[in-house]
């Protein structure tokens, strides 16, 4: 299976060494929220084939979720595979789990922004929290739910109110922003994008989304219109998907493919390997937000360090002044939404 090990040599890489998982440690419960969707199919498939996990919780409000449990349960891995639905199982689909990955709730139509789809998801994850907050409240968080911006807030305010608030423990998965970096990059520049690592911060929508080309490894050049033109394709990147897709939703493999290498790199934190770097919209107010996405050494704990931010260029800077606002107005609209 894949996921990523790395060696922080610089500060902000997010990323390094490919590695294939043959540890033999699997003591991890995983909870998928969300599991019979566009990008929770694909996402449960690949963390199936983790080694690292010993259950593999599947919810999602669907009748056929049972149905996906079983199809994925007949891989030959180890993870025992289990289906729930239905709000009145969605506790004991979280009870015990380490690690809760959650893609539930609307996906974008063309024309809309993520913040359209706040009216539709604001409860989703508001009412997972809740449940987290009672039976799995010391569980390692991804939040893949659009808008991220918002919905990271959401959960840690819902968790604030529990009396179990860990910001540490919460993430906003903005992991696919440096997949789509580093692919780009790679094919612009002729290098295996695979070796491509740039990190991406701020937070996960339009101009909040800033690619630090700057910090990229390896080092690439480019003028200041390619700069601009490549930092514009990853920040519109989901609206090309959108529009592609031509209404029929959003990324979902590419994003089953992200949430899967960001889960495994939470597990492997967790099962004690060390030097997991991973970039995630995190409570931090590193850049004068209360949340911000940034390079973070994980560990049993979820955060172990904030890399933080680095060097940037001007450009850079410019374009982290522009994002501030943006995040700022979406966590208060989250907050909110709480109070
Ligand atoms: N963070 C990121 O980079 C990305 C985020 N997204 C977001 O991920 C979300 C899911 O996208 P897709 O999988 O394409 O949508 P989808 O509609 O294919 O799947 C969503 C699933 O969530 C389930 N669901 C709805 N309410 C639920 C609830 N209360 N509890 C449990 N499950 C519930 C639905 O039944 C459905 O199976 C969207 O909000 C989308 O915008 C999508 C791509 C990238
Ligand atoms: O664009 C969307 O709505 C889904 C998303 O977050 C992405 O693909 O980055």
């Amino acid at each position: 299976m894949f996921s990523r090990i790395v060696k922080p040599t610089s500060a902000l890489a997010c990323q390094a060494t490919r590695h294939f998982s043959t540890s033999k440690q699997n003591n991890t419960k995983v909870t998928v929220v969300g599991a019979a969707g566009g990008i929770g199919q694909p996402l449960s498939l690949l963390l199936k084939q983790s080694d690292l996990i010993s259950e593999l919780s599947l919810y999602d409000i669907v009748k056929h979720t049972p149905g996906v449990a079983a199809d994925i349960s007949h891989m030959n891995f180890p993870a025992r595979v289990k289906g729930f639905t239905g709000p009145e199982q969605l506790r004991d689909s979280l009870k015990g789990s380490q690690v809760v990955i959650i893609p539930a709730g609307l996906p974008r139509k063309p024309g809309m922004t993520r913040d359209d789809l706040f009216t539709a998801n604001a409860s989703v994850v508001r009412d997972v929290a809740l449940a987290v907050s009672e039976v799995a409240p010391t569980a390692l968080v991804g939040i893949i739910t659009n808008p991220v911006n918002s919905c990271v807030p959401i959960f840690c305010e819902v968790m604030r109110k529990a009396g179990k608030l860990d910001p540490n423990r919460i993430f906003g998965v903005s992991t696919l922003d440096l997949v789509r970096a580093s692919a780009f990059i790679g094919e612009a520049k002729g290098l295996n994008p695979k070796e491509v690592n740039c990190p991406v911060i701020g937070g996960h929508s339009g101009i909040s989304i800033v690619p630090l080309i700057s910090q990229c490894q390896p080092a690439v050049q480019f003028s200041q219109d390619e700069l601009a033109k490549m930092v514009a394709r990853i920040q519109d990147a989901g609206t090309e998907v959108v529009k592609a897709k031509a209404g029929a939703g959003s990324a979902t493999l590419s994003m089953g493919f992200a949430g899967a290498r960001f889960a495994l790199s939470l597990i492997k934190a967790l099962s004690g390997q060390s030097n997991v770097i991973e970039c995630a919209y995190v409570m931090s107010d590193i850049a004068g937000t209360k949340y911000f996405a940034t390079p973070l050494i994980l560990g049993k704990n979820g955060i172990e360090k904030n890399l933080g931010i680095g060097k940037l260029s001007n450009y850079e800077q410019e374009l982290v002044n522009k994002a501030i606002p943006e995040i700022k107005d979406n966590v208060a609209k989250g907050e909110q939404f709480v109070k």
